[in-house]
């Protein structure tokens, strides 16, 4: 019988109306960190130039997890210097991995023979979701270890029911006590195996079980997104055999012990792509953004060209891994002549459009003609964030839990406001500000830094004013 383990994320957020989920006193009371960094947005500057994308969040967390299946040295290169990879690296330092940044952004870790897994650091931990893909590589050198409750984005429930039941084929028990994950294993290779859910840091997880593993193992129902795709191929550089990376069909045959020295490139993160896609139509801009992964976000330019945004996109190129194609892409002006797609927008697994990627529709269609239907099942709460830009002057109305009528065009207005505890709806406000005329101030943006490097200097090289003040 499958043991039933509680779900730390679906404590708080239930909503009385919309009023109560909004009141900035209810905001304040959901910011988690202490480290208090603001900013101060003087809107209403058009920007221009060029602007070069970062590493994803999402892939470097899954990596630095990876990295533990490794006892040779695991260098990263355009290494994002995010929170997120923070938290994980005092992590994965308490725990005995000798990490060292060699420049700004490679990244040098090598795992001691045995891990101090009874030092790790709670408190860090329990900042980041991602705390999770841990268990799949302990899996293999531990038979009883605790990982505390994941954090990250507070979004309403987020489950771990699929990391229990994937993992379950590996061997895997896992229980929960006093806000802790007990995990007891006894090894076994599955063989074949379907995931209860499309998850990606589900499949990641499972991932990283199946590649210590030195039977085949068979994964059907696997997220193909890309955070999925660079740890494939990171996986594959150390000596893993992956077949169907970027299917939902995986065939790994792992290894009993890897040591290798390894150099490592992560792709260019598809979701900061959006935001500074997001940042430029929102403020009539044009831009060009270099090192876009655009298959990625193929779905999302289509909704963008019918929304009748102009893009221009260069000749195709390699991502430093060698995998992926990327391009530089041109947002030009539209002048004020965007409208409203009849159809709603709703997020999907690969290839849809991506569930990162929808919140930055939200202020694009504000300032389009017309009313846009925004569906975002994938989250029990995150839209009822959206709502927070109806201070920013769009006009958002919050219809349940999960889908909102935003109506436009309209005139952005500054203000004063909190970060909510999510990265993309956080980050939402910040393309409002700099939109906005005036001059707006956005409190406590640690959770806008868990993804995003340096956002405020980078927008400056753009032409924005954002001064960050603590
Ligand atoms: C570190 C990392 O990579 N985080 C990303 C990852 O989180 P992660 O993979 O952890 O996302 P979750 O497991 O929380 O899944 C997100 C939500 O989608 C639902 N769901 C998911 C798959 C599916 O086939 N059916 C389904 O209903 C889940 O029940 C949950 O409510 O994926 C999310 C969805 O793209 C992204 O927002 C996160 O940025
Ligand atoms: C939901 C997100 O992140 P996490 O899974 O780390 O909470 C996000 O990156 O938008």
């Amino acid at each position: 019988m499958i043991p039933d383990i509680p779900n730390p994320d679906s404590e708080p957020v239930s909503f009385a109306n919309d009023r109560d989920a909004l009141s900035p006193s209810f905001l304040d009371h959901l910011q988690s960190t202490s480290r208090e960094v603001h900013l101060r947005v003087e809107g209403g500057r058009k920007l221009h130039g060029d602007v070069t994308l970062k590493a994803s969040k999402n892939a470097a967390v899954a990596l630095l997890c990876a990295s533990l299946l490794n006892y040779g040295v695991t260098k990263f290169l355009n290494f994002p210097r995010i929170e997120e990879v923070t938290r994980m690296i005092e992590v994965l330092e308490s725990i005995g991995v000798k990490i060292n940044w060699r420049d700004n952004n490679t990244l040098e870790l090598r795992r001691p023979k045995k891990l101090t897994l009874e030092n790790l650091n709670e408190e860090a931990a329990r900042k980041t979701r991602s705390v999770l893909m841990l268990i799949g590589p302990l899996m293999h050198d531990h038979e009883e270890f605790d990982i505390p409750y994941a954090g990250g984005c507070k979004l309403g429930e987020r489950t771990v029911k699929p990391h229990q039941y994937a993992l379950e084929e590996f061997g895997a028990s896992i229980t929960a006590t006093d806000k802790r994950y007990s995990v007891k294993v006894d090894k076994k290779a599955p063989g074949e195996m379907t995931l209860y859910e499309s998850g990606n840091t589900v499949t990641n997880n499972t991932i990283l079980a199946a590649a210590g593993v030195v039977e085949e193992t068979f994964i059907q129902a696997a997220s193909c997104d890309y955070m999925v795709q660079d740890l494939c191929y990171f996986l594959q550089k150390i000596g893993i055999e992956i077949e169907g990376i970027g299917t939902p069909l995986l065939r790994i045959r792992g290894l009993s012990r890897i040591k290798k020295n390894i150099e490592y490139s992560p792709t260019e993160d598809p979701i900061e792509a959006m935001f500074f896609i997001s940042a430029a139509v929102t403020t009539d801009s044009e831009i060009t953004i270099r090192r876009v992964p655009f298959r990625w976000i193929s779905l999302e330019l289509i909704k963008l060209k019918r929304m009748g945004i102009r893009y221009t996109i260069s000749s195709p190129y390699k991502a430093a891994n060698g995998h992926v194609d990327l391009a530089d892409l041109t947002i030009h002006r539209h002048e004020g002549k965007l409208s409203a797609l009849p159809d709603k927008l709703h997020p999907n697994v690969w290839p849809g459009l991506n569930p990162d990627n929808l919140p930055y529709f939200v202020p694009i269609a504000g300032i389009a003609t017309g009313q846009t239907l925004i569906h975002d099942w994938i989250y029990e709460s995150r839209a009822i964030y959206y709502a927070e830009l109806s201070k920013l002057g769009i006009k958002v109305e919050l219809l349940d839990q999960h889908r909102v009528h935003v109506r436009g065009p309209s005139e952005l207005v500054k203000a004063n406001m909190s970060c909510p505890p999510a990265l993309r709806p956080a980050s939402l406000l910040l393309i409002g500000m700099l939109a906005a005329s005036g001059v707006s101030i956005l409190r406590n943006v640690y959770v806008i830094n868990r993804g995003y490097e340096d956002l405020a200097a980078r927008l400056n090289l753009l032409g924005a004013s954002v001064e960050v003040f603590s």
